[in-house]
C-alpha cells in the first residue's frame, strides 16, 4: 500500500507554503497526502494579510478521522498558531506511534507571526519532546532557545539547546546564513552536516514547509532519520533552484521540479 503521510499546518491561499506546500511534496515524492488543516491564512506574495484559526476540536476530529481509518506511517507538523492547539496536537501525537517532523513554524518570510508568544511554553515542553524531528529554521531556535546563531560555528550550539527540549533529532536549518546552505542533524551523538550550493533566488516561500514534509515523506517510506534528512534536502535545493515568481514579491519554490525531471 502506497505510504500516507499526514500535515497538521495552516493553509496559505497563495499555495507556495503551509497546507498546500505539504501536499504538493507529497505528491512529487509518491506518498498519499492527508491535511488537518489549523488554521487560514490569506496570503500571497507579499505576505499574510489575515489569519483565522479553528477550534480545537475541529483539529482532533479532523486527526481521528484520518488516522482512525485511513492510518498513518508519518505525521508532519506546521503552523499550529496558538498555545491551545499546540497543546492538543501534542497530545494527539504523543498517541500515534508514528515518526513525526515537528517543525516550530513561528514567523513567516515576510516577518508575520505565525504563532502567538504564549504558546512558545507549549512548544518547548509540550510538542518537542514528541518530535522525531524537529526542524527549527534560526528565528525559531532563538525565539525557542534564546541562542542566536550568525555562523556555522554556532550551529552545534543551537543543536544542543533545542534536543535539550526532547526531541529524538534536530535539524537546525542554516537557510538564513551567507553562503553555502548548511544545515545540522544530530541526535546528540551522531552529526551530519547538509551542504547545498546557495541558489541565487528570492523565490524562497515555502522551502521550510517543503524540506519537513519532504522529510516526513521519506520517513513513511522506510529510511532512517539521517536517510530520510539526505534526501529530502537534495530534494527541497532542486525546488529551491526551480523556484518562480508569482505575484509583486516572494515567489514559491517549485514542488513539481522533481517530476519533471523524471518525466524526461
Ligand atoms: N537560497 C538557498 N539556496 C539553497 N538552499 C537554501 C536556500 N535558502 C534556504 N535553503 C535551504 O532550504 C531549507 C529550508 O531552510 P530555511 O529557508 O532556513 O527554512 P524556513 O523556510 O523555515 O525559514 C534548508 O535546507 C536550507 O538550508
Ligand atoms: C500557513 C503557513 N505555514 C507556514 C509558513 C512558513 O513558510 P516558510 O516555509 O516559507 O517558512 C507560511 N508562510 N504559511
Amino acid at each position: 500500500m502506497k505510504p500516507r503521510v499526514l500535515t497538521v499546518a495552516g493553509s496559505d491561499s497563495g499555495g507556495g507554503a503551509g497546507i498546500q506546500a505539504d501536499l504538493k511534496t507529497m505528491l512529487a515524492l509518491g506518498v498519499h497526502g492527508m491535511s488537518v488543516v489549523t488554521a487560514v491564512t490569506a496570503q500571497n506574495s507579499l505576505g499574510v494579510q489575515g489569519a483565522w484559526e479553528l477550534p480545537a476540536e475541529a483539529v482532533r476530529a479532523q486527526y481521528r478521522s484520518v488516522v482512525d481509518d485511513i492510518g498513518v506511517q508519518a505525521v508532519k507538523t506546521g503552523m499550529l498558531a496558538s498555545a491551545e492547539l499546540v497543546e492538543t496536537v501534542a497530545g494527539l501525537i504523543g498517541g500515534t506511534d508514528v515518526p513525526t517532523v515537528v517543525d516550530p513554524v513561528g514567523i513567516s518570510k515576510h516577518g508575520d507571526s505565525l504563532l502567538a508568544d504564549s504558546a512558545l511554553d507549549a512548544v518547548r515542553t509540550k510538542l518537542l519532546p514528541v518530535a522525531t524531528v524537529a526542524t527549527p529554521n534560526l528565528d525559531e531556535v532563538a525565539q525557542l532557545t534564546g541562542v542566536r546563531v550568525d555562523s556555522e560555528g554556532q550551529l552545534r550550539e543551537a543543536a544542543a539547546a533545542v534536543l535539550s527540549y526532547g526531541p529524538r533529532w534536530v535539524l537546525i536549518k542554516g537557510g538564513h546564513l551567507p553562503g553555502d546552505a548548511v544545515d545540522l542533524l544530530t541526535d546528540g551523538s551522531e552529526e551530519h552536516w547538509l551542504r547545498a550550493p546557495r541558489h541565487d533566488n528570492r523565490h524562497t516561500h515555502g522551502t521550510g514547509c517543503t524540506l519537513a514534509s519532504a522529510i516526513a515523506s521519506q520517513l513513511a517510506m522506510g529510511r532512517s532519520v539521517p536517510e530520510a534528512v539526505t534526501e529530502a534536502k537534495a530534494y527541497v535545493t532542486g525546488a529551491i533552484a526551480a523556484g518562480f515568481a508569482l505575484g509583486k514579491g516572494i515567489g514559491p519554490v517549485d514542488h513539481g521540479w522533481a517530476l519533471r525531471r523524471e518525466a524526461f
